[in-house]
């Protein structure tokens, strides 16, 4: 009913020479059919990775986009019409490093969500607390007030035109998975969250795990049945790697 999903967040990484040795390798892969394939490349990249992956069906997502759909005097920003122009279809909006590092607001990220789906991309909202919160209990306060922010403008059917990701601050570059059970717990805990609003729409919303995703440990997260996919960052800009990742998405179906 819902189809996996799998990004790949490139993040601040790569140069015009390892881009291209990347995109080699990916298109190198064998990608399930039943699994949608992204990759948020730089956007300096975007364009270089349009070309190179013409009749590939991995599609290109923007890492943030200003929190104003069209242009404007907003230096440094990139709005979603301009993702959208130059191929993007999806964009993630939250993440934690935009969080905590450069003060992202739940308000922003909303604003942010609804730029996006004005301009027809799809916003993928990161939420997830962060160690401490984790340690003291506070996940599904944290994750609900993340996704409360969006839900209060948008409702479930909103949200469902993008996606949720799911990514535990503490597992994010750690090395240190959520357990596949514990992942799903939070997964479950968001789905029936929406589920008391809109039953219908929250069994659409694809929820996807991230925070070290790894060619190892992949399978055993996507099996759970309210893991539909993950959003992979270091794994991703090994083309292998990813690839491994995404057919484990198609296995686990
Ligand atoms: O932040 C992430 C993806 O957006 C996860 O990063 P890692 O897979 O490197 O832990």
């Amino acid at each position: 009913m819902r189809r996996p999903l799998v990004a790949g967040n490139w993040k601040m990484y790569g140069t015009r020479q390892s881009v291209d040795e990347l995109l080699i390798g990916l298109n190198e892969q064998h990608w399930p059919d039943e699994v949608d394939l992204l990759i948020a490349p730089p956007a300096l990249y975007v364009q270089q990775c349009r070309e190179a992956l013409e009749g590939s069906p991995l599609r290109l997502a923007g890492q943030s986009c200003a929190f104003q759909a069209e242009s404007g005097a907003l230096t440094g920003e990139i709005s979603p019409a301009q993702l959208r122009d130059v191929g993007c279809e999806f964009v993630l909006v939250g993440h934690s490093e935009r969080r905590s590092l450069f003060g992202e607001t739940d308000e922003v990220v909303c604003r942010k969500f609804a730029a996006a789906l004005a301009c027809g991309l799809r916003p993928i909202l990161c939420v997830g607390e962060t160690r401490e919160q984790y340690d003291s209990g506070e996940t599904a306060d944290v994750v609900g007030r993340q996704l409360q922010a969006v839900l209060d403008t948008f409702g479930v059917g909103g949200l469902a035109q993008g996606v949720v990701a799911y990514e535990p601050v503490w597992a994010i570059g750690t090395g240190l998975t959520a357990t596949p059970e514990q992942a799903q717990d939070v997964h479950a805990m968001i789905r029936a969250r929406l589920a008391v609003l809109d039953d219908e729409q929250a069994q659409c919303v694809q929820i996807v795990y991230g925070g070290s995703v790894k060619a190892e440990n992949a399978h055993a997260l996507f099996e759970m049945p309210d893991i539909d996919g993950g959003l992979v960052g270091g794994a991703s800009l090994n083309a292998n790697e990813f690839g491994a990742i995404a057919r484990a998405a198609g296995q686990a179906q």
